[in-house]
């Protein structure tokens, strides 16, 4: 189903299942008993994408895309970890140096011949810095997935939607199949991994059904999935159509509880979304704030202040924790690299946040 078996991967997601999933309200969900966020900083490797989608202003066009040194790089990473932040999020353009010569010349008076291997020293400066790469590049082959594999704490993507929507048209769209194929390679090279839906893109509620139910598949297969995002698509100068409504999101967000196991962290994001409304939904989780840098896919949204979230926290009468990117079951269970258990031991911001973590759980 969804051109996954152009990838080779077999999914099959039974009627009943979409029919039992749509019915769901919120009334059937019961609100989390904790939740938590990850102190981050953005860093946005290049602004050039080989795809457009219509929803999304990050991108640039040939002769105007952006490309971080190596410098800037680690002046985010260090501004970041004297802010305590213990993530440095990686979310780029998909795939750049296939359609943008520039990128690729760049790239390749620097030593690298890909945008993948770039992001392997980029990782290398965040855990330099003691922080923990988390890398969201979009669509990525075995092949380019393997090449940072070890030097990621967990990766991501967004699955967005199963269905073939207008807002990915045009000769150069993301394509569910691909999608569902990384989220899949992920597993398969064990690797903690964040994906999530995209509301309001020209979707159906059975298309959105469907897609957790997809994203519930691959986690049965693998176990690596660690959180899913439930994020609404906001408006901006390229996408002009309103975000979903309050009932709709809410009615999702309880579809994604419902449709998950327990384990899988519901996170919605509290510069995009209406959180406070969506903790009876089974949100447990804010994801990656920053105290440092913008949400550069959606830079007119501002990160509320930490105080912000501690007071939707208090007003819910739940205990609010920072995590690391990845999350504490994936450390405890053996699941990361040499590299990346070694930058949670170090004395560095991320491994500091880890050991207050297991001070408070003694
Ligand atoms: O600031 C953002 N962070 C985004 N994040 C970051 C995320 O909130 C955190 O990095 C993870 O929760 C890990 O802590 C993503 C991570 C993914 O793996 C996949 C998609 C996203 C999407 C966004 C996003 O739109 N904006
Ligand atoms: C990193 C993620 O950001 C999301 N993204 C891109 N554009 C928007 C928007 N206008 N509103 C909300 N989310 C968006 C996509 O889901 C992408 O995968
Ligand atoms: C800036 S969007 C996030 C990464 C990638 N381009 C994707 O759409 O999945
Ligand atoms: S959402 Fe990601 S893939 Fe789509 S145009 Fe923006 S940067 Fe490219």
């Amino acid at each position: 189903m969804f051109g996954a078996e152009d990838y080779g991967v077999d999914i099959e997601i039974p009627t009943a299942d979409v029919d039992r999933l749509v019915d769901v309200t919120p009334s059937a969900v019961e609100p989390a008993d904790e939740l938590s966020f990850a102190r981050n900083v953005f860093v946005p490797l290049t602004t050039a994408c080989r795809y457009t989608c219509t929803y999304c202003t990050y991108y640039d066009p040939p002769g105007a895309a952006s490309l971080l040194s190596p410098d800037e790089i680690s002046d985010i990473c260090e501004r970041g970890a004297a802010a305590g932040c213990t993530e440095a999020l990686f979310t780029f353009g998909d795939d750049p140096d296939d359609r943008y010569t520039e990128v690729h010349d760049q790239l390749s008076e620097w030593g690298h011949d890909s945008i993948h291997s770039y992001l392997r020293e980029a990782c290398e400066i965040a855990l330099e810095c003691g922080l923990l790469p988390h890398s969201n590049p979009g669509d990525q082959t075995r092949w380019q997935m393997e090449l940072v594999a070890d030097v990621n704490a967990s990766m991501g993507v967004m699955l967005e939607t199963t269905a073939e929507v207008q807002a990915h048209g045009g000769p150069r769209a993301k394509d569910p199949g691909q999608r569902l194929a990384t989220i899949a390679t992920a597993g398969e090279l064990g690797m903690p991994f964040t994906t999530g839906i995209l509301v309001g893109i020209g979707e159906t509620m059975r298309d959105r059904a469907e897609s957790l139910l997809a994203i519930r598949e691959l986690h049965e297969r693998y176990g690596h999935v660690q959180e899913i995002i439930v994020q609404p698509v906001v408006q901006n100068e390229r996408w002009r159509e309103d975000s979903p409504d309050l009932e709709t999101i809410r009615r999702v967000t309880a579809m994604a509880r419902v449709a998950l196991p327990p384990e899988i962290s519901i996170q919605s994001p509290p510069n995009l979304a209406p959180v406070e409304d969506l903790l009876d939904c089974g949100v447990d989780d804010f994801g990656g704030v920053s105290p440092v840098t913008d949400d550069h896919i959606n830079p007119e949204y501002a990160w509320p202040a930490l105080r912000e979230l501690e007071d939707i926290a208090e007003t819910a009468g739940v205990p609010l924790s920072e995590r690391l990117p990845v999350h504490e079951r994936y450390v405890s269970e053996a699941w990361l690299s040499p590299r990346i258990e070694a930058a949670i031991e170090a004395d560095g911001p991320a491994g500091r946040r880890y050991r207050a973590l297991l001070d408070r759980a003694d």
